[in-house]
């Protein structure tokens, strides 16, 4: 059987796979990570291609590119962007129904997300509320709340002061006590007691007015992120060191927690939840006592996430020029359902 997709390196072969749909791209592009070669020096041969091909391989960087069987959107898609692929039989679409689904004037980034998505390969998980009943004693505050989210999906939830937003993101931790309904993360009830083995699964970065005296250091704080997963103390401090880079917590890492202001301890939060690799990210209010630039790195930080890693993230925020900035959708939660 001749091999889907083909990757040479100056005429020498580089990976080969066998595999269906557009996987083979996908492990071509951990291959690639994995030795780190660049996609640009690769000739990739593909068996059958279009659109979804063309933007994923655009995206990856390839820029020799034969493809057996090429649809029409597929090779205007490539000359769109500068790339002239070989072919050796043109057709005028080929039948796949991901193809359908994608469209010219997406861009190779926004096609590469949707396959990821598409293919199951984020390292987000899904979001299934259904009918959820929440309250303080007789105080109702969530009423019959339904929510779908599906796996590397994105969200922000506004609301008034009062509605509930906190005590949604609590009730997924399973921080609140449910009176009826249900809540189930990547298929799994967080009333049974195996999803105690999964609550890593979830990140969490509160409001940022939270206060702990708590005689403990801006790395012990980011270290809990770990919880033990990584093996060696090097790799962990590595991790940890890694983690706050990218929050700008680094310069922060030996003060006492306690210390820190209200945006120093937001990116010392957010670090920890990186550390934990969490699948479910949950930020309330994530840009409150940020200042400017610290509002721009999250922006940034959370824009490169849900490029790559492409976790689930719920985020409830009352700052809409910020969030709108995002551009991620958005319902609000009024009466305790979501509107
Ligand atoms: N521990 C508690 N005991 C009693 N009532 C509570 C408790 N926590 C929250 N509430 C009440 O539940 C309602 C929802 O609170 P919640 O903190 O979830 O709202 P929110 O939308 O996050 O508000 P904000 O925008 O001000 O942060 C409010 O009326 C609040 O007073």
């Amino acid at each position: 059987m001749n091999p889907s997709l083909v990757a040479k390196r100056n005429g020498t072969l580089f990976f080969t796979s066998n595999g269906r749909w557009l996987y083979p791209l996908f492990e071509l592009e951990e291959a690639c990570l994995h030795s780190n070669i660049s996609p640009s020096d690769l000739c990739v041969e593909d068996s059958i291609g279009g659109i979804a091909a063309a933007g994923m391989m655009l995206h990856l960087g390839v820029r020799d590119v034969h493809i057996h069987i090429l649809s029409r959107l597929g090779l205007d898609y490539f000359r769109q962007h500068g790339i002239t692929p070989g072919w050796d039989q043109l057709v005028d679409k080929i039948s796949c129904k991901t193809e359908e689904m994608l469209s010219g004037t997406m861009t190779p980034e926004e096609i590469y997300i949707f396959l990821k998505k598409r293919a199951g390969l984020t390292g987000g998980i899904p979001v299934d509320i259904e009918e959820l009943h929440v309250g303080y004693g007789r105080h109702k505050v969530l009423n019959g709340l339904s929510l779908h989210m599906d796996a590397g999906e994105t969200l922000i939830i506004r609301g008034s002061n009062g509605s509930g937003k906190t005590t949604l993101l609590r009730s997924l931790l399973g921080l609140q006590p449910i009176a009826t309904g249900s809540i189930r993360l990547n298929g799994e009830s967080i009333q049974s007691p195996d999803w105690n083995k999964h609550r890593w699964m979830c990140g969490y970065v509160h409001q940022g007015q939270v206060t702990n005296d708590f005689p403990i250091s801006a790395r012990e704080v980011i270290e809990i992120g770990l919880s033990g997963k990584a093996a060696k103390k090097e790799e962990a401090a590595a991790k940890i060191e890694i983690a706050a880079r990218r929050t700008g917590a680094f310069p922060l890492l030996d003060r006492p927690f306690h210390e820190l202001s209200g945006g120093e301890k937001q990116r010392v939060n957010l670090a920890r939840c990186l550390c934990q690799d969490a699948r479910l990210i949950l930020l309330d209010e994530p840009s409150s006592y940020l200042d400017k630039e610290g509002r721009a790195v999250l922006k940034e930080l959370l824009e490169e996430m849900s490029r790559t890693v492409i976790p689930t993230i719920l985020l409830v925020s009352h700052d809409a020029d910020w969030t709108t900035a995002l551009g991620w959708p958005e319902r609000s939660l009024e009466g305790g359902q979501l509107c």
